[in-house]
């Protein structure tokens, strides 16, 4: 612990702790918007790999992928990450091997994950003098022995599928000395600590554990955000951040009201959040809020009033206009939301994009007479809507439900929110396929004042938007040039 101190102080951090959250990362310096608070590599990780799409174990590209011809689990992009990974795959392979063909299915990513810990922890404390894997300040077991995980408080359901997990990574391992009670609790700790790996556009990629990360605290009001650069985990401020305060990323999709992000915390995390946004629960403005975001529209067209549940529970009354909305209308219309939302979920898993479009537009106009205008299911089935026509390089339609959903990312991913960011640069890029230079310079700039802060400036997906943006200003005042000064 005093090394991990050592070291985290030379980052201007250190370690403390709280009575109602246990440790916590505090800045011991000042911290600017933009500026890397800690970045991690992962002490363990692996890509969440379908039989539709297989990733590289180490860099979790899809290019070129090749399975490990021993295991046939594994997949490799290139011989530069089947090396970087071969002292640790050396001995999953041969684990991997243990298992029959027939139950590689229950080989999932929190199996693997677990058999990883295992040995990688093995080769960290394997011969002391010269371990296969050598150990850092910031890359040892003992940092995972410290992390939480709530075993009291999960309920019997749980402990059993994690009896049963552990059985599994037993089979797989076959260590006559694997205590199978710690297997279980280090399944629990996963489930409240590890991270999922996502793209630069936050699509997600795999899981990893990353035992200083997860340090980090909640909360719904974060002043940091979580970015992957390939597997490496960077925490960066996204708001000034003074000397004494503490750092907090969201474990969740902020986006939502406060019923449904305290609703997910508890479930996963196991704690009852009581961050500002938090603490106004059942107060006036929480209630509106959560009835824009998660509740229904006014029956009047044109008014723009949010609605309440009567005191007798037969209508919903808006808010603005008084008027009342039966709830029989309101489930009917529910009723009939789902069952076209799951058809048109089924066409677009099976490819049928054609068929998925007509529906969700069929579901956005069923919304439309159900939802408030600002809802977030509305957003949900537009952004869909978005995707698919984009998948069909249908251009102009991509774009029409691109800025339908701008004014709500707006108001419910605030501040510096890289979901922001990222729906201004894919209106930039669909504007400037449609030759709007000058709109896709204005989206360009949005988006780029919002992700230089949460991904900084170095990678190769805000160099492309860098270019992108030059390209765009280029030809913008190139089309505003006075056509004599071509001659
Ligand atoms: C990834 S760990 C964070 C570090 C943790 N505090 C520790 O002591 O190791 C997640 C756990 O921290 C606690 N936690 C995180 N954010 C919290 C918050 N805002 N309020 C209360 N507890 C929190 C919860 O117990 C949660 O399951």
């Amino acid at each position: 612990m005093e090394e991990l101190q050592r070291a985290l102080g030379e980052r201007g951090l250190s370690v403390s702790s709280l009575p109602e959250k246990g440790r916590c990362l505090i800045a011991t310096k000042d911290f600017s918007p933009g500026e890397v608070i800690i970045s991690q590599e992962p002490y363990v990780s692996v890509p969440s790999n379908t039989s539709r799409s297989s990733k590289c174990e180490v860099c979790f590209g899809s290019d070129n992928v090749k399975k490990c011809s021993a295991c046939h689990v594994v997949w490799y992009c290139g011989s530069a990450c089947q090396k970087a990974d071969w002292k640790l795959h050396r001995v999953e392979c041969q684990a991997l091997s243990n298992i029959e063909k027939d139950k590689l299915k229950y080989l999932t990513p929190s199996i693997r994950l677990m058999v990883k810990l295992y040995l990688r922890r093995k080769l960290q404390t394997e011969k002391v003098e010269c371990p296969v894997i050598p150990t850092t300040v910031t890359d040892n077991y003992s940092l995972v022995e410290a992390l939480v995980s709530h075993m009291s408080k999960i309920d019997e359901k749980q402990l059993v599928l994690y009896a049963q997990m552990a059985n599994l990574v037993n089979l797989i391992l076959q260590w006559p000395d694997l205590n199978l009670k710690e297997v279980a609790e280090n399944f629990s700790k996963l489930a409240c600590n590890a991270h999922s790996i996502c793209d630069s556009e936050l699509r997600p990629l795999g899981t990893g554990l990353y035992p200083v990360i997860s340090i980090i605290n909640h909360s719904c009001l974060p002043n940091s955000v979580l970015i992957f650069e390939g597997r490496t985990a960077v925490v960066r401020a996204v708001e000034r951040i003074p000397k004494g305060t503490e750092v907090q990323i969201s474990y969740i999709e902020t986006a939502g009201s406060t019923m449904t992000r305290q609703k997910a915390l508890k479930a996963q995390y196991l704690f009852s959040c009581s961050c500002p946004r938090c603490m106004k629960l059942g107060q006036g403005e929480d209630i509106q809020e959560s009835a824009i975001l998660e509740g229904y529209r006014c029956g009047d067209d044109k008014c723009m009033g949010f609605l309440l549940r009567d005191p007798d529970k037969k209508a919903f009354i808006c808010q603005q206009c008084g008027l009342a909305r039966k709830l029989e209308d309101i489930k009917d219309i529910a009723s009939e939301v789902k069952t076209v939302s799951d058809k048109a979920a089924k066409s677009l898993a099976s490819g049928n994009n054609q068929e998925a479009s007509s529906l969700y537009k069929t579901v956005e106009r069923l919304q439309l007479k159900l939802c408030h205008p600002f809802s977030l299911n509305l957003m949900h089935t537009r952004e869909s809507l978005m995707k698919i026509f984009m998948d069909l390089s249908n251009w102009k339609e991509a774009l029409f439900y691109c800025r339908l959903t701008i004014p709500v990312y707006e108001r419910a991913y605030p501040g510096c929110h890289p979901m922001r960011g990222l729906q201004y640069y894919t209106c930039g890029k669909l504007e400037w396929l449609l030759g709007e230079t000058e709109n896709s310079v204005r989206s360009f700039m949005k988006a780029l004042d919002i992700l230089r802060v949460t991904h900084g400036t170095n990678t190769p997906f805000m160099k492309e938007l860098l270019f992108k943006l030059e390209e765009a200003c280029a030809e913008a005042s190139y089309k505003l040039k006075p056509a004599d000064e071509d001659d």
